[in-house]
């Protein structure tokens, strides 16, 4: 029997996606996605929020050579916490062709740090998503940025729109790139041009060192699965008006979806439709992770 039950109503990762009608430029980089477990090898973290379906490894090198990419950065999901074990064995095991971006806490050493860089690790993430995680306290959030500033390593921050306001100030104190998850969640039954996508907009505009992931538009969407119509607009605006500093990911295994389970080959058909030439596709999917990732 497994270690782990899965929650009741999760939703586990599509088996058998579309075959991508978009081709993606040689050496493309899916640049947000997760392993999970497997979880008696690698167990779920005791202070997790959800227990998830396994990930492991060996599904996503097969869902990224099936979807025409060649690299993945991994992102450390909340259902590990600050165990980067399942991380930084698929890092290890991809040939140089996955970074991650892990989780630590204020107790990581710096021999940690290092053991982490040398498998590839370039970011951590600070989630502040309250379905996900408990509050960390700002000034440790403010000690782990100084300690992994050092190693060139940049923040990842993932939250909702209606919470920017309240944490703007504070994202703006961070001392390396920040690379905003998904948006900022915008709520897309809003205006492009409204006031909440508009602060969003301008904490890109104001401040040179924030990117921002276009992906997820099958957990923003209200009228998907699939078309993710209402979505097009508000990605398109990030890609047009930052090309340099947007990355986009699967978000594969799509943690806590619930609505439904996304067609990976129908998000991968999503790029064309926000990135229109091909300029804008090869710095999204190639010249912007390798800058951010793969510099050395
Ligand atoms: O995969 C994502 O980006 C989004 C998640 C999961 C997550 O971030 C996590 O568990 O760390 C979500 O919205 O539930």
């Amino acid at each position: 029997m497994a270690a782990f039950q899965m929650d009741r109503d999760w939703l586990v990762f599509h088996p058998s996606p579309s075959k991508p009608t978009f081709r993606a430029p040689p050496g493309a980089v899916d640049a947000h996605c997760h392993v999970f477990g497997p979880g008696d090898v690698f167990p779920y973290a005791p202070e997790r929020k959800y227990t998830p379906c396994d990930a492991p490894k060996e599904k996503l090198w097969e869902l990224r050579d099936y979807l025409g990419f060649e690299r993945n950065v991994i992102v450390q999901a909340t259902c590990h916490g600050a165990d980067n074990r399942a991380l930084v064995d698929a890092l290890k095991a991809s040939n140089n062709r996955a970074r991650g971006v892990a989780t630590v806490k204020q107790d990581v050493t710096d021999a940690e740090l290092q053991a982490l860089d040398a498998a590839g690790v370039r970011g951590v993430r600070f989630n502040f998503v309250k379905r996900l995680v408990d509050t960390t306290p700002r000034e440790v959030l403010h000690s782990i940025a100084e300690r992994i500033k050092p190693l060139g390593w940049h923040i990842v921050i993932y939250f909702e729109a209606a919470e920017l306001h309240e944490l703007y100030d504070f994202f703006t104190s961070l001392p390396t790139t920040v690379v905003v998850d998904h948006m900022g969640r915008p709520d897309v039954t809003k205006p492009v041009d409204g006031p909440e996508f508009e602060l969003f907009v301008r904490l890109m505009r104001e401040n040179a060192n924030f990117w921002s992931k276009v992906s997820c538009p099958e957990r923003l969407s209200k009228t998907g699965p699939d078309a993710y119509d209402d979505v097009v607009p508000f990605a398109r605006r990030i890609v047009e008006t930052f090309p340099d500093r947007v990355l986009w990911g699967t978000d594969w295994p799509h943690p806590n979806m619930k609505s439904h389970m996304p067609d990976d080959g129908k998000l991968v058909d999503f790029i064309p439709r926000i990135a229109r030439t091909a300029e804008l596709q090869r710095k999204l999917l190639v010249d912007n992770p390798m800058t951010l990732y793969w510099s050395r």
